[in-house]
């Protein structure tokens, strides 16, 4: 799967030399939960995402991290999950050189803050290592502020949410090293020389380490600075290099199902599902004008007891665009927009070009249902047509900005309507 075609001349997000982010540091009342005085200096937080690898056991050309689901890289819902998180300062992502040019357009086209770049190295922990210099300050020309904890986590585990985050770090802060960890699926065996089962180890007793981790930014720095050249090659594990090179024993902090890494192709299609139920848990039924409100409410109730996993909320826009902006939100993309006894597709046009010019059709789909009450007593067949031919020319047209339209066409009788 290629880079899809917004690739546009790079916007150069900010590589390391970029300027001090704005980012607000973790805030004290937080901290304060970690065993640290209420009120004391609030702790700066920053991330390191390694995204350098080339997604081999991928089987696809473009790098994993790069590939798209839903028509969005991989990497975008990665950062958009840090950034979701205010107490994060600074996220480096270190990427390829020859791949930087690329992220550069991931983060300008999905409007990406606070990230820096740095050149990844030829393994991962190398690439880890070098995302860690772009924060420590005895580097030349660095422009980041260090931070007292530092979150390394793989771009290729989109779905982190802030509980596991704050987690990890506030016990990172306690500990000097945290990290989330997950039951064994499989048991983990130990193969003898001659490939035959040398010994099982108690799959109860065993646990999967994965991503985010956390850790003093001196802890971890001063262990890949002391890193032998054979564990920078061939590691898999950071919690070991602090435990090796600084004697610090990380906690260990159960993490969410979600944490896996996609590392196969059939964690890609998971992956995209999970990102379209994500979509889908929240629906808002919109009517154009008060008067609607009824059958709007109508249909969020009958919703409410068909869709028992969704939050369904509903809206009435009296006005123009300015009340659609106010209501958009990057938690909600599909709508059930509702226009009842009326031909006048304006209303409909007004509300997906506010859709459009909203972010949400950057960063998801936007779905949208528009359902089309009709007193089919009153409206000749030619009209009924009309109105198909319309939504389903609107559709065509809106699709290429990322809006998935749907039309439906319901009878609805005037007197029911206006009796109603
Ligand atoms: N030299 C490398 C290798 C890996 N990674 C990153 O480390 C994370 C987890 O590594 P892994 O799943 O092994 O990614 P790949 O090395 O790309 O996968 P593969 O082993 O299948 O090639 C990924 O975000 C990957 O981009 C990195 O930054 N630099
Ligand atoms: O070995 P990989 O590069 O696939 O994975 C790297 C890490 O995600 C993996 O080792 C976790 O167990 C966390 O350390």
């Amino acid at each position: 799967m290629e880079l899809g075609p917004h690739s546009r001349p790079a916007e150069p997000g900010r590589c390391v030399s970029g300027s001090p982010s704005a980012g607000s540091a973790f805030p004290a009342s937080r901290v304060s939960a970690a065993g640290a005085e209420p009120g004391s200096r609030p702790t700066a937080v920053a991330a390191v995402l390694p995204a350098g690898g080339c997604g081999e056991r991928m089987g696809v050309r473009t790098p994993k991290q790069f590939c798209r689901v839903l028509e969005r890289p991989l990497i975008s819902y990665t950062l958009q999950a840090l950034e979701r998180v205010c107490w994060i300062k600074d996220i480096v992502v270190a990427v390829t050189g020859e791949n930087m040019e690329a992220m550069r357009n991931i983060i300008q086209r999905y409007g990406h803050k606070r990230i820096s770049l740095a050149e990844a190295g030829a393994t991962r922990h190398r690439s880890i290592f070098s995302g860690l210099k772009a924060l420590a300050e005895d580097q030349p020309d660095c422009k980041l502020t260090k931070p007292e904890v530092v979150i390394i986590h793989d771009a290729v585990r989109p779905f982190v949410e802030e509980d596991v985050l704050l987690r990890v770090v506030m016990a990172a802060k306690e500990h000097g090293a945290a990290g989330a960890i997950r039951p064994l699926v499989s048991t983990v065996i130990s193969p003898a020389a001659d490939g035959c089962l040398d010994h099982a180890l108690d799959r109860a007793k065993h646990r999967a380490s994965e991503m985010p981790q956390a850790f003093l930014f001196d802890v971890i720095y001063e262990a890949y600075q002391q890193c032998s050249d054979y564990d920078l090659e061939f590691g898999t594990e950071c919690l070991q290099l602090a435990l090796k090179y600084c004697h610090t024993k990380a906690k260990l902090v159960e993490g969410p199902p979600e944490l896996w890494k996609v590392t196969y192709k059939q964690d890609l299609y998971a992956a995209e599902s999970l990102i379209k139920e994500k979509i889908s848990q929240e629906i808002c039924v919109v009517v154009k004008t008060k008067d609607e409100e009824s059958v709007g409410h109508l249909l969020k109730e009958v919703l409410k007891n068909e869709l028992n996993c969704a939050t369904i909320t509903s809206t009435a826009l009296d006005h123009s665009g300015g009340d659609i902006q106010n209501f958009l939100t990057d938690q909600c993309c599909s709508f059930i927009w509702v226009t009842v006894l009326s031909s006048d597709f304006q209303e409909t046009r007004k509300f997906l070009t506010a859709l459009e010019e909203s972010s949400l059709p950057l960063l998801y789909p936007v779905v949208v249902v528009l359902v089309h009450c009709l007193d089919f007593t009153l409206v000749p067949p030619a009209q009924k047509m009309e109105s198909l031919m319309w939504i389903r020319g609107l559709a065509k047209e809106v699709k290429k900005r990322n809006v998935l339209l749907s039309g439906l066409l319901i009878n609805y009788s005037q007197d029911l309507y206006y009796g109603s």
